[in-house]
């Protein structure tokens, strides 16, 4: 997979058409995946190339200048997804204020025409240009007298509500990981490294400060490691960062680990994790 970085002040020219999916795509959960779907394959059945087309930072950050803001993915995790799901060129625009104050059809021109798209996948509830002008109506009537075309994906629902990138993070939050996979495809999953190793199963570990993280608790994981996965009980503290526990010692990576949220570890309720075996092992 090919990744352009796009700056207001030098668009490259693109020789090849490509139909192309846009979006932030914050979490590639399962609504993005079928609008990643359709646009994979109508790229095969047209014979281009499939492009994607994200943002960074995200627009709370710089709009509502929110520097709190919490991702569900690292901007290399949304790369690396990206790859997964068969995308040829993923587009990463720079979102700062002059970015931003680009009236809906100016975006079209610099970013759609210009850069040889001949079809473009959003979502029902796409919105793009100053002050989120744009809609799909918008971009529907901007392509009623171009070559290039649009398909618009209706809304994917789980439990009768939006999948959504806001509701995930939620979830996250609050520490209910049951419905997570029905919206994400998968668990969710953070990429951590080693603080301190206190004894040889338990760590004290971090990850990136930008990354959605549960409320304090304690919660059942899967650790991805070099020699295969590991299961363990991270706690959670309010301020302190966090604990791992493993059964068997992680291993050396030189690039921290993956860890993916089970859900609350029952058994663990009211304990500390100290003793893992004990509240494995009863
Ligand atoms: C050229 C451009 C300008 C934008 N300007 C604004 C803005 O002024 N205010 C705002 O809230 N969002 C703005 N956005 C963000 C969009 O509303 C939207 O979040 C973004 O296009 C990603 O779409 P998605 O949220 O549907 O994934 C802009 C987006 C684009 C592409
Ligand atoms: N559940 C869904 N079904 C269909 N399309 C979706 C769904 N969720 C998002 N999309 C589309 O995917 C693209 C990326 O959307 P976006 O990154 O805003 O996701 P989101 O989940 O709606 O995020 P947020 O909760 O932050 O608004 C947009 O074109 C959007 O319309």
């Amino acid at each position: 997979m090919e990744v352009i970085h796009l700056d207001h002040s030098a668009i490259p020219t693109i020789k090849e058409e490509h139909v192309m999916a846009i979006g932030f795509f914050d979490g590639v959960h399962l609504g993005h995946q079928k609008l990643l779907d359709e646009a994979r394959d109508l790229a095969e059945r047209k014979g281009c190339k499939f492009s994607v087309m994200t943002f960074s930072p995200h627009p709370s950050e710089v709009i509502r200048k929110d520097s709190d803001f919490q991702y569900l993915m690292t901007l290399p995790q949304k790369v690396a997804k990206m790859e997964r799901l068969g995308v040829d060129t993923l587009f990463i625009t720079k979102f700062d204020l002059n970015f931003a104050s680009l009236q809906p059809t100016e975006f079209v021109q610099q970013y759609i025409r210009d850069i040889n798209v001949c079809h473009v996948v959003v979502g029902f509830d796409f919105t793009f240009g100053f002050k989120a002008q744009g809609n799909t109506e918008l971009l529907k009537r901007e392509c009623s007298n171009e070559p290039w075309g649009v398909s618009i994906i209706p809304k994917k629902k789980c439990d009768e509500e939006k999948i959504s990138s806001t509701r995930l993070r939620s979830m996250v939050k609050a520490g209910d990981f049951s419905s997570i996979p029905e919206c994400l495809g998968e668990y969710y999953s953070i990429r951590v490294k080693i603080g301190v190793q206190k004894t040889s199963c338990h760590y004290t570990v971090h990850t990136d400060p930008k990354i959605t993280l549960p409320a304090s608790g304690i919660y059942d994981v899967e650790v991805r490691t070099p020699q295969g996965m590991r299961y363990g009980l991270l706690q959670v503290h309010e301020e302190k960062g966090f604990e791992l526990s493993v059964l068997s010692p992680l291993g050396y990576s030189k690039d921290g680990y993956e860890m993916m949220f089970i859900g609350r570890s029952r058994k663990a309720k009211g304990k500390t994790i100290e003793r893992m075996e004990e509240i494995v092992y009863g």
